[in-house]
């Protein structure tokens, strides 16, 4: 059933989280308690400190309370660093359970999406949606927005602490850290750019390597050897120079860091014991400055992930514009699943169909065929005159723009996954495996195929005894090297008959095959046509099993 989109591409960082958190409430309070708590704990332990270090300073420093202090400032430490990793894994939680969530929206989608989007948008930038996109959405909510919003608390409380602590240090933090963050920014944005051009440079050498092993013969028959040494060392060239640009960034950043947070101190220690009017903003105890040097260096590490995480939304703004956009394709009409009386009994019915890839190219205009129970029928037409495509479009892969395609009366696509099976079996050119073992490219590990039936249909096929010759029989996982070409293509003819349908498609079954194993699949072929009605495509088939021709196109 048809859903709301959970991402408006107008909004969609904003509509994705509303959507993550309305379907994980708990999730989602049990995640800002872990931020706040998280966030409280982490700014204690040096408090603590300051007044272990401030007792032990002055006159009459107590052993008990220095005991408890010390205990205190170990058990804040501990549950502060339990408190992060309970966030963290919240964090991941929260992340993998929305992104799973929107994975199987997206599948759904696709179930429902009609042929126009496949045709238009190729295979590849689909599968990089259900991929990268989506990768980039998990990166949001581990590394993202979450964590960032959880930095910010972080820095915000622990500026709160100094501000108490000394209002002079947090005035110099104040007005460092919007420097140091565009710092860390320009460093980031540089080190991510060395390693694109790495990973472009990576690519080049991995495309080259193959390549180069492809096509040896003709390199060194052309003597084209230079040419290809001199394009593969230009990648690797490239990718040594990324790397050490990412290197030296990397290597330039801490030293930067580490001397700016050393420089506030010693500003702050040396004006807190200079003028007296200083002294008021900067003035401290020695647990003060303790206090104080370990928040300076708790302040920077939030503001360095706070540059990933913009990188990472920056990245999966975009991610979730593309989902949202997939996401809001118009969805086909649900088909009917009304059963055509008058066609019931018909296997095949196409009634003035109509179909185009591209508007003003029709395939089909005006297209009648009828197939009677029992009849041999083959298709035959020039290369691109629509054979395949009508295959498409009775296997309910496609819709007609106008016109109607019935299988014993009822549209194709309106057929149930658990009955297609048993309504009509598609043989295609070339065997298609199937993960798991030699029983499994029969059944399609569908439970409900008895052993009796699988033996029944390899035994029609002629195959049988070559399956039971192999070591494990039926069990034997699936390996291309167990059987030969001709002998899969048996196996195929037996997946489309175990269910035992009353309709046979065969699209171009013996293209690749010589004529000795052609021969084969022909004789296979024929016990299996006997009281069924076929649809083919190939002209030697018709040639050997008769029956009608039709001829598509012109
Ligand atoms: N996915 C597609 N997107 C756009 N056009 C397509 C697509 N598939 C096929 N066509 C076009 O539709 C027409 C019919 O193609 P089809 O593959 O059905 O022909 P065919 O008769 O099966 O050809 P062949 O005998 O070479 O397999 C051709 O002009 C082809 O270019």
């Amino acid at each position: 059933m048809s859903q709301k989109n959970p991402v408006d591409t107008k909004r969609p960082l904003y509509s994705i989280f509303r959507y993550a958190a309305l379907h994980n409430k708990k999730l989602t309070i049990g995640l800002v308690l872990a931020i706040l708590i998280s966030v409280t704990v982490s700014v204690t332990p040096p408090l603590i400190l300051r007044r272990i270090v401030d007792e032990l300073t002055a006159e009459n420093a107590t052993l008990p309370f220095l005991i408890q202090a010390g205990l205190l400032y170990f058990a804040l430490t501990a549950v502060s660093g339990i408190a992060d990793s309970v966030k963290e894994t919240i964090i991941t939680i929260f992340g993998q359970r929305s992104t799973r969530h929107i994975r199987s929206f997206m599948a759904d989608k696709l179930s429902r999406l009609p042929s126009s989007v496949f045709i238009e948008n190729d295979s590849g930038s689909l599968a990089s949606l259900f991929v990268n996109d989506v990768d980039t959405l998990e990166d949001l909510f581990d590394s993202g927005i979450i964590s960032m919003i959880s930095d910010v608390f972080r820095i915000v409380s622990i500026l709160c602490v100094v501000y108490f602590l000394s209002k002079g240090l947090m005035i110099l933090l104040f007005l460092s850290l919007p420097i140091l963050f565009l710092l860390t920014r320009t460093f980031q944005r540089r080190m991510l750019s060395a390693q694109l051009d790495n990973r472009k440079a990576v690519a080049g050498i991995n495309q080259a390597i193959p390549e180069t092993i492809a096509s040896i013969r003709t390199i060194r028959l052309y003597h084209r050897e230079s040419f290809m040494e001199e394009r593969y060392g230009k990648s690797v060239r490239a990718g040594f120079d990324a790397m050490n640009r990412s290197n030296l960034y990397d290597s330039i950043y801490s030293p930067i860091i580490i001397t700016v947070s050393s420089l506030i101190i010693a500003i702050t220690v040396v004006l807190s014991v200079s003028r007296s009017d200083f002294q008021a903003l900067f003035g401290m105890s020695a647990g003060t400055a303790v206090a104080l040097i370990a928040y300076v260096g708790k302040v920077f590490s939030p503001l360095e992930s706070i540059g990933m995480e913009i990188q990472n939304i920056q990245s999966a703004i975009a991610g979730c514009k593309r989902i949202g956009d997939f996401l809001s394709e118009k969805e086909m009409e649900p088909p009917s699943a009304a059963v055509s009386e008058k066609e019931e009994n018909i296997p095949i019915s196409i009634r003035h169909l109509s179909f185009a890839y591209e508007d003003g190219e029709p395939v089909f205009h005006n297209f009648d065929l009828t197939i009677h129970e029992g009849e041999n029928v083959t298709l035959i037409g020039r290369t691109g005159s629509g054979k395949s495509t009508l295959f498409k479009l009775i296997c309910g892969l496609y819709q007609p723009s106008e016109g109607t395609v019935r299988i014993f009366g009822r549209a194709p696509e309106s057929i149930p996954e658990e009955e297609r099976r048993k309504v009509f079996g598609l043989v295609e050119q070339q065997f298609k495996p199937v993960s798991g073992n030699m029983r499994d490219q029969i059944t399609l590990s569908d439970p409900s195929i008895s052993e009796e039936d699988v033996r029944r249909a390899l035994a029609e096929t002629g195959i049988l005894p070559a399956i039971e010759d192999l070591p494990e029989g039926l069990d034997t996982p699936y390996d291309p090297g167990l059987l030969s070409q001709g002998q899969f293509q048996l196996l195929s003819i037996a997946r489309a008959t175990v269910t035992n349908p009353p309709l046979l498609l065969l699209d171009e079954i013996t293209a690749n095959l010589d004529s000795v194993t052609e021969k084969q699949v022909l004789d296979a072929l024929r016990a299996a046509s006997e009281k069924r009605t076929v649809l083919s495509i190939s002209h030697r088939l018709f040639e050997a099993a008769g029956g009608r021709q039709v001829r598509i196109g012109h």
